[in-house]
């Protein structure tokens, strides 16, 4: 039984509409049949993997012409079991990978542990390293029926150290004189000696400067300037990493000189881009961006480079700069990452909360992904356990309902990586399940960001179709939208249960996944809703996914309608 509300939409349906045509939404049927008890765990159901039924395809053999099968990711489909669908993680989760995490089985735990986006950091590495990478990430996608998307990050015109002549790290204590080159290295390096990567860098600096490495995790003070060679004395000790990130400071500012000019993208930048372009990456994240400028040249090259594929652009804001354009960025943007490392480099670290609480804001209003990165959980690079405060931290971005929440060292060279992961998982599902119970979070008055009437008429069927979840306590929403638009706008929403998306193309299915309370299928789908949906149910049935009687409410961006009903 399903009752259903339909907007057909033709070019020339305007005038039957003016704004607002929508009136306060309302849903006019009544209620009696519709509501049952909330029970919608599927941990008592037979476990379909066990019985497989004739309509479901195997994960390991999907061809794209099939179009009686269903793919979802493993991992999604073990979580909503296990918990149950009201209640199965909605926050993303990205990992680093790095050498601890670079091998098959090594993956292969991090996608099992929840992982929804695998990240490259091209600062580190060679390019046959990333190759590899992308390519294992692939095979457990194909093999193993995981739906992991990548991630390549440009490593930017940061000014850093150089890579310590092969040393994993050096000690600078108190008091010590060392020496910032310019020079090309020569191997061996003398001692405390350390390469800068930034030809600029000795004009730029004066005597006096402080010198801070890794946003302030070991200080130096400039004391004097020799032709290439700066030579520095610690004022705070530790320890050194390769190819640390370098700022200075001038009575407690940061210097911006030439180096301020430094470009966006970097010519070693552009060939990573073209390598992740040919390697198919999913997202390509731009560091230090500071104007919308460089997203739309990039994003005009990525169109023109790979015609069918989707790469989608992700600003990292780890600048003033960017802060200072912060709403245009966003909104050239498919997406961003508050990069609170370099962003605590370059603001009072006292500013990165609040920076952090309006960034998350203001992407939700403009519906666009937003990352937490750096730091979540620093202390278990080393450690089992996180600290009290990390937890709080990993906490108060579920809780602003970030769509997604990144490791960085501690899954690419920590000694913890999947315990690193399983608690960014669990402290996720508490917090959201505590904020959903309590009905604690504060209503976002969402503005209309549609650029057309069309666009108006799904903003609309998804607000109300989210609040209509709510308020009869639906078990999922179900969206049937082929470039993901719709299923982003139900997102934005933040609503109390589940969005299934089906979409037509892997690639979309595999963005999808970075974005809060979305669990993307793969589904190929016709423009006749009825037969979409008894087809969903059949093979949503059969995989233990759903069970007669719950009550969904679907829509679609074909035909732009909402309906609700209970599953047969
Ligand atoms: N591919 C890699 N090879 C070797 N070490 C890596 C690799 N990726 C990451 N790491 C290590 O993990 C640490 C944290 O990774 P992360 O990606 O956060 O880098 P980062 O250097 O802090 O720069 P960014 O500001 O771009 O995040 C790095 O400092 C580095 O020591
Ligand atoms: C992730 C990143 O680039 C940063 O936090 O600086
Ligand atoms: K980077
Ligand atoms: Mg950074």
């Amino acid at each position: 039984m399903s009752q259903s509300l339909n907007f057909t939409t033709s070019p020339i349906s305007k005038p039957f509409y003016s704004k607002p045509y929508f009136p306060s939404f309302t849903p006019q049927f009544s209620l009696k049949f519709l509501r049952k008890p909330i029970t919608a765990s599927l941990s008592d159901l037979n476990n379909s993997s066990s019985a497989p039924s004739p309509v479901l395809i195997s994960q390991f053999n999907w061809s794209a012409s099939d179009s009686t099968s269903i793919e979802v990711d493993a991992v999604t489909e073990a979580e909503l079991k296990e918990n149950g669908f009201r209640s199965t993680r909605r926050t993303k989760l990205i990992c680093t990978v790095g050498p601890a995490t670079c091998g098959f089985q090594q993956l292969e735990a991090l996608a099992v542990g929840g992982m929804n986006v695998a990240r490259i950091n091209m600062c580190h590495g060679t390019r046959e390293w990333h190759k590899m990478v992308i390519e294992r990430v692939r095979r457990l996608n194909e093999e193993k029926g995981f739906a992991v998307a990548v991630m390549m990050d440009t490593e930017g015109s940061e000014i850093h150290m150089g890579d310590l002549g092969g040393a994993q790290s050096a000690k600078a204590e108190d008091g010590e004189i060392w020496t910032f080159t310019v020079r090309t290295p020569d191997s061996p390096l003398p001692e405390r000696t350390i390469n800068v990567n930034y030809d600029g860098f000795a004009e730029d600096v004066k005597v006096g400067d402080e010198l801070l490495v890794d946003g302030g995790m070991v200080r130096f003070e400039v004391i004097e300037k020799i032709g290439p060679d700066v030579k520095c004395k610690c004022t705070d000790p530790g320890l050194l990493l390769p190819r640390a990130n370098l700022t200075f400071w001038r009575d407690g500012s940061l210097v911006r000189e030439r180096n301020a000019m430094l470009p966006t993208i970097s010519s070693k930048d552009w060939l990573d881009i073209d390598f992740g372009i040919a390697e198919g990456v999913d997202f390509i994240a731009i560091s230090f961006v500071k104007s919308a400028e460089v997203i739309n040249h990039l994003k005009s090259y990525i169109k023109a480079r790979s015609r069918d594929s989707d790469v989608s652009v992700i600003a990292k804001i780890e600048s003033i700069d960017s802060l200072a354009n912060l709403e245009e960025i966003i909104q050239a943007s498919d997406g961003i990452m508050v990069a609170r490392g370099d962003l605590g480099a370059q603001i009072p670290l006292e500013q990165v909360p609040s920076a952090q609480q309006e960034i998350v804001q203001l992407c939700r209003q403009l519906n666009k992904p937003v990352i937490v990165a750096s730091q979540l959980l620093e202390s278990m690079i080393e450690y089992p356990t996180p600290t009290r405060a990390e937890v709080a931290d990993v906490s108060e971005a579920v809780r602003q309902r970030a769509d997604a929440l990144m490791l960085s060292g501690e899954s690419a060279m920590g000694q913890f990586p999947d315990k690193a992961l399983s608690v960014l998982r669990s402290v996720s599902l508490r917090i959201e399940r505590w904020w959903r119970e309590e009905k604690r979070h504060e209503s976002m008055e969402l503005q209309d960001i549609a650029s057309s009437f069309s666009d108006s008429i799904s903003e609309e069927i998804c607000n109300s179709a989210a609040k209509m979840a709510n308020n009869l306590e639906v078990d999922a929403l179900f969206v049937y939208t082929k470039t993901g638009h719709m299923a982003s706008l139900l997102s934005r929403c933040r609503p109390d249960c589940p969005i299934f998306a089906f979409t037509t193309t892997t690639s979309v299915r595999r963005c999808l996944n970075l974005q809060w309370g979305l669990i993307p299928f793969r589904l190929s789908f016709s423009d006749d809703m009825e037969s979409n949906l008894n087809r969903t149910f059949a093979l949503l049935k059969a995989r233990g996914m759903i069970k007669s009687g719950d009550l969904v409410i679907a829509v679609s961006d074909m035909l732009q309608s909402i309906q609700v009903m209970n599953v047969p």
